[in-house]
């Protein structure tokens, strides 16, 4: 089989852009990535978004960024699946470049959430959730995710404090981050007194609804290597996996397992050779502080009912065994839906070049696991050091 290398990344800082559109973001973060590479074309165009259509009237991204972004006739989709449309959006360009069909892919995440009313953009992320059994009943993304939080500490006996620690950890890493949306270190007490959400999730166990683009360009070493790009910026994609889960949480087996995330993370360990312990920095899906502890313990980092143990043991620091969201996650850095699996393997990319702003010393290979609605969708890669 091939083999593939990412050889460019960019992205835009994420936010809430008054002045940028849709169009804008993704442009920017796509010929950033370019550049980077050092190249001014591609064979096809892989577009990473959940919800453009309801939140800004816009569908046909692949057409609409490829033309923007002055890449001629080009093959280019928008793919979708949920809030891990963009590590989906990365794994299918890693597949085209694997099947021999494309020599040089560009695929970019995108998501503009800050154009619609709040209530509204609440009610589009749920479209992503069980229409008739959740949505129609009134329980938005958070609420399903209170719910979840509920269960695990009542079962496991962990407090809010306990689960706060997940945030803490990751606005210590987006105060480093240029590109985070909130660039400010917080303290336990600075979730707690963060208001209910939907008891017991609060404002600061949440991910922020924001504006941003991410992209990566992904070839061949032999190709990487026809176009002069030097070795130094190359990142081997080593494994990827994506299973799915029931839509419903009331049809899940386990409603403490991810396990979409198992299975993804199994097919990805497999694929790179490596366990969890051969893993230098991780990073998960953190829309929510309890989806960082599941996350933990779906890809075998933690054992079951002790995800939020590691955070508790100072084990997800950048200086600890297991760093985790060395880029801020998506609490701190911003959770532009559809944009953020491909923001996360822009932060491998950065790692294991070791031009991170928050750097794992000497990291060698890279997990990014990004989930879709409450664990329905699921997409996990492993990077490497070439
Ligand atoms: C699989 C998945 O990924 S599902 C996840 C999909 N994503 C989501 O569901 C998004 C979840 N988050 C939200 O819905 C919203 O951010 C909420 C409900 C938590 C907060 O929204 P709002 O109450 O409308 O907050 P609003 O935008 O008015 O901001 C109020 C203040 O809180 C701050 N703020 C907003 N969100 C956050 C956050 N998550 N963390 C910290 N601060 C925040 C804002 O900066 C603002 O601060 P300021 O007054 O100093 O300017």
């Amino acid at each position: 089989m091939r083999k593939a290398v990412i050889i460019g990344a960019g992205m835009t800082p994420v936010g809430e852009h008054w002045k940028l559109g849709l169009r804008d973001l993704a442009v920017e973060a796509l010929l950033n990535a370019m550049d980077d590479a050092g190249i001014d074309k591609v064979d096809s165009l892989y577009v990473g978004n959940m919800i453009s259509g309801p939140l800004v009237e816009q569908e046909n991204l692949g057409a609409l960024i490829a033309d923007w972004a002055g890449l001629g006739n080009i093959p280019a989709v928008k793919i979708e699946a949920a809030c891990a449309s963009g590590g989906a959006a990365v794994q299918e360009g890693v597949k085209a470049v694997l099947s021999g069909l494309e020599d040089v892919v560009a695929v970019v995440g995108i998501e503009k959430m800050t154009d619609a009313w709040p209530s509204d953009t609440t009610r589009y992320l749920g479209y992503a959730a069980d229409a008739e059994w959740e949505l129609f009943h009134g329980a938005s993304f958070v609420a399903l995710n209170a719910l979840v939080m509920r269960y695990y500490m009542k079962t496991y006996g962990y407090t809010e404090e306990d689960l706060a620690l997940f945030a803490v950890n990751a606005h210590a890493n987006g105060a480093k981050n240029p590109y985070a949306m909130f660039k400010r270190p917080i303290k336990v007490e600075t979730v707690l007194k963060s208001p209910y959400i939907a008891d017991p999730l609060k404002l600061f166990d949440a991910s922020p609804v924001c504006d941003g683009a991410a992209a990566v360009i992904i070839t061949t070493p032999e190709k990487a290597e026809e176009l002069g790009v030097p070795k130094e910026k190359w990142v081997e994609v080593a494994g990827m996996g994506r299973a799915i889960d029931t839509i419903n949480l009331a049809n899940r087996e386990d409603l403490l397992t991810l396990k979409a995330a198992k299975i993804a993370a199994e097919r990805a360990y497999k694929m790179a050779g490596v366990e969890p312990k051969n893993i230098d920095f991780f990073e998960v899906h953190d829309a929510f502080t309890i989806m960082a502890a599941l996350s933990l313990e779906a890809l075998g980092v933690a054992k079951k009912g002790e995800g939020a143990k590691l955070a508790k043991e100072g084990q997800i620091a950048i200086d600890a065994d297991y760093p985790i969201q060395t880029m801020g996650g998506l609490k701190a850095r911003g959770h532009p839906v559809g944009a953020t699996g491909v923001y996360q393997t822009v932060e491998a990319v950065l790692q294991l070049r070791g031009e991170a702003p928050s750097q794992v010393p000497d990291a060698e290979v890279g997990l990014t696991q990004n989930i879709g609605g409450t664990g329905s969708n699921i997409t996990v890669s492993i990077f490497r050091r070439v």
